[in-house]
């Protein structure tokens, strides 16, 4: 259900009422546990298999204070129930307490009803049309977590009935949110694709490509060379990888045993006299395709800004550009867009912030954003930096997360535990990383190990909340590492004619935990059973409510009721 929004005229005020049982004061704990849902026990079940004796204690120590809430499709604006769960569209509803249309359905409807070209964004590029070349640059999947192929489909079909005349696409391969090796399969329907449409006269290629965690799809500047190598092949288009068509590019540089879709190295394509097919130059026209904001706004910085010293762009073209959505409202990133994103507003971090609740965030760089940016509705900054302090521990870089699977889920957890005992803080806010980083490796080994970790890290945040006195509440933004193989219709581990299982990278529909406690809860609050279809989006006024507030009468209802205890 999406939430009822106050209509036009109508009060809102950001003093919060105070809660009728809760009290004030106490130091509120929130865990987001990533990639974190509930499946059965099962081999593949990483949770299950792992050590985990802080998250099993809240399940079976108190199961009026722990349940299930929905972290996919509908229940956090995705287009269809068919939708998994992930980070933006978890942490938006968490943070936001209202459900929002996300990206990938406000691309579907304006792409459906054709209004994505009579927009300003279209209209500022088409300028580019007549003497330039319109670049396309994103991840090519059907995922549907940051981009899908078929919104891709239907702009090239749209843009060059719209006038653009020379197309080229600059692809990123994914094996993260779909399984690895299916890059080989989206690329021949793009190749064919682009072929019909040089039937029809447009003179349409793939120009680049390169694995999405090793070239361009970085996040929170984690690690610009991922974006210079991008730069390199999709501007420059300069590496030392050349093929004469991208299917061959990808087959070939997946010839490597070691190579996969997420890593695999930055190529460009050759024409016939061994030229690069389509460097992006003065005049051309650029989109950057993919929806979700974190892993295109180091891009779009690269693209847009006149100053800009992370990496030597060598050649800054001047171009039009413009992104599927705009990425950064508070930053205004990219000034041009195709689609307005969803206009998140009054996120409980904002009315926190106005009615006096100091907060800490913390997380590794790498989910830095989903505690703080993706939190606070696409947003950058503080609401009040008097209230607020967010803090960043950086993540190892260079390497995929199944190297190092404890991540540092124990040093945020100690700068969480340090927040909530200097008593400067009401609210502790931490994203614990590894179920969700680690199971995107599709390393089992590696993920039970992250999985113990997290653990710990809860641990040790838990044991703060004790000492102080205060409330806990731990949950997840979307499930992962509760299952890591691909399955058959009936749920069975698909294997080869080896015996071989598939390893299964992306998230999944699962529903994720959410436990609340600590010594500062009130003894009658337990969760209502009143909403059994609750999803994230109910946690931001369980939380209001846990400061001791009511929450805005437009959220998505609160999950705790409080029952006076007889003394
Ligand atoms: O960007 C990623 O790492 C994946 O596509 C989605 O993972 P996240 O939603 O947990 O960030
Ligand atoms: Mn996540
Ligand atoms: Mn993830």
């Amino acid at each position: 259900m999406m939430a009822r929004r106050p209509g036009a005229g109508e009060e809102r005020p950001w003093k919060l009422a105070e809660h009728a049982r809760l009290g004030k004061g106490k130091v509120v704990g929130v865990v987001v546990l990533d990639g974190w849902g509930e499946a059965p026990p099962d081999p593949f079940n990483c949770i299950h298999v792992a050590d985990t004796p802080t998250l099993d204690a809240l399940k079976k120590g108190a199961p009026e204070r722990w349940r299930l809430i929905k972290a996919h499709g509908t229940a956090v604006g995705l287009p269809t129930d068919d939708d998994m769960g992930n980070s933006e569209v978890g942490h938006n509803a968490l943070g936001a307490g209202q459900i929002y249309a996300q990206g990938a359905k406000l691309v579907d409807l304006a792409l459906a009803s054709g209004k994505i070209y009579e927009g300003e964004g279209f209209k500022y590029i088409q300028q580019s049309f007549e003497t330039g070349t319109l670049h396309l640059i994103g991840l090519l999947s059907d995922g549907g977590v940051h981009s899908r192929i078929d919104q891709l489909q239907l702009l090239l079909k749209g843009a060059s009935e719209h006038g653009a005349k020379r197309i080229r696409v600059h692809i990123l391969t994914d094996g993260r949110d779909v399984l690895d090796g299916s890059s080989v399969t989206f690329v021949e329907t793009l190749e064919n694709d682009l072929a019909k449409l040089r039937e029809k006269g447009v003179d349409a290629r793939i120009a680049s490509g390169g694995g999405r965690m090793y070239v361009t799809m970085d996040r929170y500047e984690n690690d610009w060379q991922v974006v210079k190598r991008g730069w390199d092949a999709q501007v420059l288009g300069e590496t030392p990888h050349k093929f004469p068509s991208a299917l061959e590019a990808v087959k070939k540089l997946r010839d490597d045993p070691k190579a996969n879709d997420q890593y695999l190295p930055p190529f460009v394509v050759l024409d016939e006299s061994g030229k690069p097919v389509g460097p992006i130059v003065d005049g051309d026209a650029v989109v950057t395709f993919n929806f979700r904001a974190d892993r295109m706004v180091m891009l779009a910085k690269a693209l847009e800004y006149e100053d800009f010293d992370k990496f030597d762009r060598v050649r800054f073209p001047r171009i039009r550009y413009a992104g599927m959505l705009q990425y950064d409202g508070e930053l205004k990133l990219p000034s041009h867009y195709l689609v307005a994103p969803p206009e998140i507003e009054r996120t409980s971090g904002e009315y926190l912030a106005r009615n006096g609740v100091r907060t800490y965030a913390c997380s590794e760089t790498v989910k830095f954003g989903h505690v703080t940016f993706f939190w606070n509705g696409n947003r950058s900054g503080y609401f009040n930096p008097n209230l607020e302090r967010y803090e960043e521990i950086p993540s190892d870089t260079g390497i995929p997360f199944n190297v190092q699977p404890r991540m540092k889920a124990v040093e945020v957890a100690e700068k969480a535990r340090d927040a909530i005992l200097s008593g400067k803080f009401d609210q502790v806010r931490v994203n614990i990383p590894n179920a969700d980083m680690v199971g995107h490796t599709g390393d089992l080994e590696a993920t039970i190990v992250g999985c113990k970790a997290a653990d710990e890290a809860v641990k040790i945040i838990l044991d703060a909340i004790e000492q102080v006195g205060g409330i806990f509440v731990v949950t997840a933004d979307h499930g992962n590492a509760e299952d890591m193989v691909k399955r058959d219709k009936s749920g069975k581990p698909i294997r080869d004619k080896d015996g071989n299982v598939q390893p299964l990278t992306s998230h999944t529909l699962n529903p994720v935990p959410i436990a609340i406690g600590g010594p500062g809860l009130a003894p009658g609050a337990t969760f209502r059973e009143d909403l059994p279809d609750a999803g994230l989006a109910n946690v931001a006024a369980t939380v209001i409510n846990l400061h001791g507030f009511e929450a805005p009468h437009h959220y998505e209802p609160t999950l705790i009721q409080v029952s006076p205890v007889p003394f």
